[in-house]
């Protein structure tokens, strides 16, 4: 590919060294943070400004690259270029001019001669030899590395003065170098000389103690999240961003690149957000959005945008035991700009909501917020239309024991609710009709059965509970009793009734449950996506923020864990692709002299879970198809075909053992089978269509509608009348179209970081941070990029970023 090197631009890392913030964070620069930036080329340390580069020789071969043309590879049917032919518009306001005329002090990676002293101290301690006073690093008994000063050195042994005036003699070659003093804290781990675990886990540490909770690593921004008010945020920082006087790293920079590159080089953009649950993710696409809203604001729109997120959260976030207020769905919010630069829209995508939270959780989670907000916020009226009882009266919610989250006031909570509704435009009518689904499906948890016959068949209960759903969704008792105890089908071309036992009637309660909130969801998002939807003025361009689940790793990981951490792969996989594998790829095609920097790919636990026929998905639909197959036989089936494959450990019964790219996960496929297929009864359907109500009917068509759809698709389960694809294939093939889109976008990556499992402040524990920061090649990324070109653009980018600029 023709490309020519332009050392600036892009990475605002490689920009840095461009003399004192003119407006500093309050809390985010101490009067005594020693690092200038400026300064720290001269001064870095021992290091010369040399190039990471191994020997050739040294290195593998490359490694599998999906191939394209490939079914199986989201990448098959597309090109993968970032360019885009658009209308020269661009809007007015950017100024990308100072940022194209920065050079950033760095080397040519053909310049490169041979092996750096930097990489040969990547991760080797044995080459160090430590002298009296140097500073060093070395590991506790508890694991934790500590700053220490050498005292003395003789033989193989040195004695250390250790953080709180203590004494320790350790072995020379355990030590650890560390940067020197005035390398403390800098902002892009970049800058450190010395790379290694303990000294960039001391940089960030340092960072973090101070409040200053982001640092760029390469051209990852790095967040740790606070778990406190941290005074990084609001109208001054913004402006201080847009107007470019402040630049330490921040979500704010990174959005505002994607703004001015969305603009100059007319292309769409992405900011990509990860991390484990809990890690700040949710809350980092807020702060992008907010940084998107001010800038590209003026329409009213922005309000709205921002507005979504109350309701979302409401409907799709519940207390788990890591997070509490943790995303059970995944969501990719595209927002659209005018010609002008304003935003004039936005399209909201979520995947795979966690249903089966509805009528089961653990002990000291909750279900989803609004159950609470509603039993606690809803005004009177609304609260004798509705039924509503006490949030510990409600099976659904008595299970988990636990009915408050501290600190949050749920009543407030409902109101800010029901004001983002009204400012979305959900009318007044439509919003009690979403209340009257969530009362409904709390009243359906406390529907009981009572035994009919000796063969433990069962008619509902006729009480309170039933008598209240039947209100709210519009249908008569006798419906609900139909629908909740027999069952239509079809044998041999006759129809016959077949009676339901009691746990065969609890289980389609709990379906209709699961199925009514899944519906309510996505009629929700819909209803959002109307009022968002853009207008005229569109120019195609849109900038995306995906937030999506977590890691996920339990003493027990089910289907949804499964599915999360498969949708963490694939990401994981973007992030490779995007940074190691793409990136080097080019500078071999360029045939720049290059040594390949060695990443931990995760292609080959992505192809346990897709290879077909025999990857875990395609052999989990197999057995979801045959009606006598169980979650025992279906993990069988997995130990029988993968026992082989290196990512994959079968255990004994029905557990098996995944090797993710975050750490083993042992998943036990109790569930999975049924979880999989999903099936809503036809008779279900077709009751919700009988409803009076048209919100229920308005689920029950679209329920309707994608059954039809699959007429034509080959996979059809041999049950009678299930209607769907399978919950797994139509994940996978959600995030196969969610990576096309973003492959069509210039990604900004946002790692977030869990400082501690308990969710407080000012606690950072070095071995979470490290396992995370272990898992998303943090530091892989950083040597890569200290080590290749700032930038790297086409003549046709050059050229338009360089028109835009001087125009
Ligand atoms: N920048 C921040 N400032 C202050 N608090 C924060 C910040 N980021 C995260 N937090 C705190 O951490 C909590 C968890 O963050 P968040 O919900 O964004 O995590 P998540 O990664 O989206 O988790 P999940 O995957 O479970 O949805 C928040 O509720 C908030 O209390």
């Amino acid at each position: 590919m023709a490309s020519v090197e332009v050392r600036s631009v892009r990475k605002s890392a490689a920009l840095r060294p461009r003399g004192p913030t003119k407006v500093q964070p309050a809390r985010s620069m101490s009067l005594d943070y020693k690092y200038s930036a400026a300064r720290a080329g001269v001064e870095a340390g021992p290091a010369p400004n040399g190039v990471g580069r191994r020997a050739a020789a040294d290195e593998e071969e490359g490694e599998a690259v999906p191939p394209e043309g490939d079914a199986d590879s989201p990448y098959s049917s597309k090109a993968t270029t970032t360019e885009e032919e658009g209308s020269a518009g661009g809007g007015g306001e950017a100024n990308s001019a100072s940022s194209a005329a920065a050079t950033p002090r760095r080397p040519s990676p053909a310049a490169a001669a041979g092996p750096s002293p930097r990489d040969t101290r990547w991760g080797d301690t044995s080459s160090y030899g430590a002298k009296k006073k140097n500073r060093v690093f070395c590991q506790l008994p508890n694991g934790d590395w500590a700053l220490c000063t050498v005292i003395t050195t003789s033989g193989d042994e040195s004695v250390l003065k250790v953080p709180e005036g203590k004494v320790l003699r350790l072995k020379t070659e355990s030590l650890q170098p560390a940067n020197p003093e005035i390398l403390d804290g800098v902002d892009d781990l970049m800058q450190l000389s010395y790379l290694s675990e303990p000294s960039v886990l001391y940089n960030l540490q340092y960072r973090y103690s101070q409040d200053m909770i982001y640092t760029k690593a390469g051209p990852v921004l790095v967040a740790v999240n606070p778990f406190k008010k941290v005074a990084l945020y609001g109208n001054e920082y913004i402006k201080a961003y847009r107007n470019k006087t402040m630049d330490s790293p921040h979500v704010y920079a990174i959005a505002d690149s994607a703004l001015r590159e969305m603009k100059s080089d007319e292309v769409n953009q992405s900011i990509i957000i990860s991390g484990e649950s809990g890690a700040g993710k949710t809350e980092t696409a807020k702060i992008a959005m907010q940084y998107l809203a001010s800038l590209g604001g003026g329409s009213g729109i922005e309000y709205e945008i921002l507005q979504t997120n109350p309701i979302l959260e409401a409907f799709g976030n519940a207390k788990t035991l890591r997070n509490d207020n943790s995303s059970r769905f995944g969501k990719l919010i595209e927002i659209h700009f005018s010609t002008t630069g304003r935003i004039c829209g936005a399209m909201i995508q979520t995947f795979l909501l966690e249903k089966s939270r509805v009528v089961q959780c653990a002990v000291g989670e909750r279900s989803y917020h609004i159950f609470y907000q509603l039993c606690a916020g809803a005004p009177t009226t609304l609260r004798e239309k509705l039924n509503l009882k006490k949030v510990d009266e409600y099976k659904y919610l008595k299970q988990s024991c636990c009915y408050s989250i501290a600190g949050v006031d749920d009543a407030e909570m409902f109101r800010a609710v029901t004001e983002a509704m009204n400012i979305v435009h959900i009318s007044k009518e439509d919003q009690d009709n979403v209340f009257a689904m969530v009362s409904a499906v709390l009243w359906l948890g406390d529907v009981s059965f009572t035994i009919i016959d000796n063969e433990n068949h069962v008619e509902i209960t006729v009480e309170e509970a039933a008598e209240t759903v039947s209100r709210l969704l519009g249908c008569s008792i006798e419906d609900l009793n139909l629908v909740l105890s027999k069952r239509h089908m079809k044998v041999n071309n006759e129809n016959i009734v077949q009676k339901l036992t009691l746990t065969q009637a609890t289980d389609t309660r709990d379906a209709l449950a699961k199925a009514l909130y899944a519906s309510l969801f996505e009629w929700l998002v819909e209803q959002i996506n109307k009022s968002l939807s853009v207008g005229k003025r569109r120019t195609g361009r849109s900038i995306s923020i995906l937030d999506i689940y977590g890691f996920e790793s339990f003493d027990k990981n089910s289907f949804e864990q499964f599915c999360i951490n498969y949708a963490n792969e694939r990401l994981q996989q973007h992030f490779n692709r995007h940074l190691f594998k793409l990136e080097q790829e080019e500078y071999v095609e360029d045939g720049i002299d290059w040594a390949k920097v060695e990443f931990e790919d995760n292609q080959d636990c992505l192809n346990l879970f897709e290879k077909k026929p025999l990857g875990l998905l395609s052999l989990l639909d197999e057995e979801s198809t045959f009606p006598n197959a169980t979650d025992l036989t279906f993990a069988n089936k997995l130990k029988q075909h993968l026992d082989t494959n290196s990512c994959f450990r079968g255990e004994r019964g029905k557990a098996f053992t995944v090797r993710h790219y975050a750490g083993e996960v042992a998943y036990d496929t109790s569930g999975f089978l049924e979880k999989n297929r999903d099936l809503l009864h036809m008779d279900s359907i077709q009751f919700l269509a009988k409803c009076k109500l048209s919100i229920p009917q308005t689920f029950a068509s679209k329920m309707l509608a994608q059954s039809d759809n699959l007429e034509s698709i080959p996979y059809r389960p041999s049950v009678a009348d299930s209607q769907k694809l399978s919950v797994a294939m139509k994940f996978k093939g959600q995030l196969f179209q969610l990576m096309q889109r973003l492959e069509s976008t210039t990604p900004h990556f946002i790692r977030c970081i869990k400082p501690n499992n308990l969710q407080l402040p000012a606690i950072y524990g070095q071995e979470l941070v490290l396992q995370q920061l272990k898992c998303c090649g943090v530091l892989e990324v950083v040597r890569i990029s200290r080590s290749g070109y700032p930038t790297r653009m086409t003549h046709q980018k050059f050229a338009r970023r360089v028109w835009f600029s001087s125009s």
